[in-house]
């Protein structure tokens, strides 16, 4: 495809300390936050001007999904202006808990595990075209998956290595120890419609939020919830690069993995990237050999190809250095750029200075700290402030995601259209193809195409029932 529409979808973390009482459970913090998104839009479920969803499902994990880009900066931008609406969602909440007399510190988190072995995600969203052979695309896909913790992993502080789930079938070293990604060790299976128990690496739910005949969404959900712009940048820069590779048809080696539920621990467990990974043909490669492999050949084909986007020479310098890191065991060229890389450099020189091993309880705090999204008190946010911590964007790009949809998708037509009921005080549901104003459901809206960008097509049905 030459444009893509590409969407993430992102789970947060919630806990609340309370200085003297028992603090309120998660959920009913989390229906604090929603107080506000239930008075704008009568319900927890909502499209927002911006063309995103901010949701609560059952539980406690409030999830925002951008709006469809097109781009990866949108992308990012998107993303990144869901986090400030979270925050202020939190400030409202804890003045409303307080106004109860609970008051206490509610903590958000953009991680993927909680303390009881919960996991939530970041899920990837990139449309593909219906003729691309979907189980050649996912195979061919998978052990880059897999492998590609290296380059956009979280980082995390592994206390107890037997506490891991699975911990029995697939045991990893014993001793505490950082580990390249959050998220691994709580993936069952590499390819499946199930999305809750038995988490596997790409959902193959067939939902394309578009034409159905021409198009479907791969439904990516192994990755880490970065926070750096600039690791994220890495993360969806090679994998829709990688998607177009594939869906050039260029043959590529077939690396498929004989146990990628194993194989994407063993690579977590370990930063040297060394630790052999069987293939499916009996053959073994190492996690940095795989992505080696991938980048040579992705190098290959902008060579031939040329860049399809302004981006391409930044993510795969990144790419590159982050790989050369990881071969050297020198990670200073990449600490400011790479989630694993940035807090590993924080928690080695906190561990050095205070004497501390991996199993100290201060490391694993730091390791949740890290992922607070205050802009104040969130730790990668404070390493950001004082630069250590690189940007992909400038603030006036998130700012402006904060309101504003992307400019190349159907996302403007739904901005128009929410702003414009709103406006009228006319009531309306929605969803990612939908619009429907209640009193005129003859009148709804069905755009399939997610690029189309025409917002005459909403005055015109304003017009229509005025
Ligand atoms: N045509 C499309 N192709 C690819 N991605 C799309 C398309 N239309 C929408 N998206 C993206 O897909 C994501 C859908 O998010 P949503 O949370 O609604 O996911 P879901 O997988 O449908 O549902 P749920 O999270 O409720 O299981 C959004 O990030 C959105 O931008
Ligand atoms: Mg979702």
């Amino acid at each position: 495809m030459d444009t893509r529409i590409m969407g993430v979808e992102t789970e947060y973390g919630l806990h609340t300390v309370h200085p003297t009482k028992r603090p309120l459970a998660p959920d009913e913090v989390a229906r604090y936050m929603f107080k506000p998104v239930v008075a704008w839009g009568n319900s927890s479920n909502v499209f927002i001007p911006n063309g995103s969803r901010l949701y609560l499902d059952v539980g406690s994990h409030p999830e925002y999904a951008t709006a469809e880009t097109t781009r990866v900066d949108e992308l990012i931008a998107s993303d990144s202006a869901g986090d400030a609406i979270m925050h202020q969602l939190v400030l409202q909440a804890q003045q409303a808990m307080a106004d109860d007399g609970f008051d206490g510190d509610v903590y958000l988190y953009r991680n993927n595990a909680d303390s009881l072995g919960n996991s939530y995600g970041s899920h990837e969203n990139y449309m593909i075209e219906r003729t691309t052979q979907y189980r050649r695309l996912t195979s061919a896909l998978l052990p880059f998956l897999v492998t590609r913790q290296l380059i956009a992993g979280n980082g995390v502080v592994i206390k107890d290595p037997s506490a891991l789930p699975l911990a029995d079938q697939f045991p990893t070293r014993s001793e505490p120890h950082f580990a390249f990604s959050q998220r691994a060790d709580y993936m069952h299976e590499a390819i499946s419609s199930s999305s809750t128990r038995a988490r596997p690496m790409i959902n193959t739910r067939d939902e394309p939020h578009a034409d159905s005949t021409k198009y479907r969404r791969l439904h990516v959900i192994v990755g880490d919830s970065n926070m750096s712009e600039t690791t994220q940048l890495v993360r969806f820069g090679t994998t829709e690069l990688l998607l177009r590779i594939i869906e050039s048809g260029k043959p590529l080696r077939n690396l498929q993995l004989a146990h990628p539920v194993r194989a994407i621990r063993q690579t977590s467990h370990d930063l040297t990237g060394n630790t052999p990974l069987e293939l499916a043909d009996g053959r073994t490669m190492t996690a940095l050999e795989i992505q080696e492999f991938y980048f040579q050949t992705a190098k290959d084909f902008l060579a031939q190809q040329g860049h399809h986007h302004d981006h391409l020479e930044q993510v795969m310098d990144l790419w590159e250095r982050t790989l050369t890191a990881i071969a050297t065991q020198n990670f200073s060229s990449i600490d400011t750029e790479i989630d694993w890389a940035i807090k590993h450099k924080f928690c080695t020189a906190y561990a050095n200075k205070h004497q501390l091993d991996w199993d100290a309880a201060r490391l694993v705090q730091l390791d949740m700290a890290y992922h607070d999204i205050h802009p104040e008190r969130g730790l990668f946010n404070l390493l950001e402030a004082r630069g250590a911590a690189a940007r992909f964007l400038t603030d006036a790009q998130v700012d402006a995601a904060h309101d504003n949809p992307p400019a190349t998708t159907r996302a403007l037509l739904r901005h128009r259209f929410i702003e414009t009921a709103r406006a009228l005080g006319m009531e309306y549901s929605m969803d990612w193809t939908h619009m429907k104003l209640n009193n005129h459901p003859m009148h709804t809206l069905y755009i399939r195409d997610a690029f189309e960008t025409d917002i005459s097509i909403v005055d015109d049905l304003f017009a229509k029932v005025a």
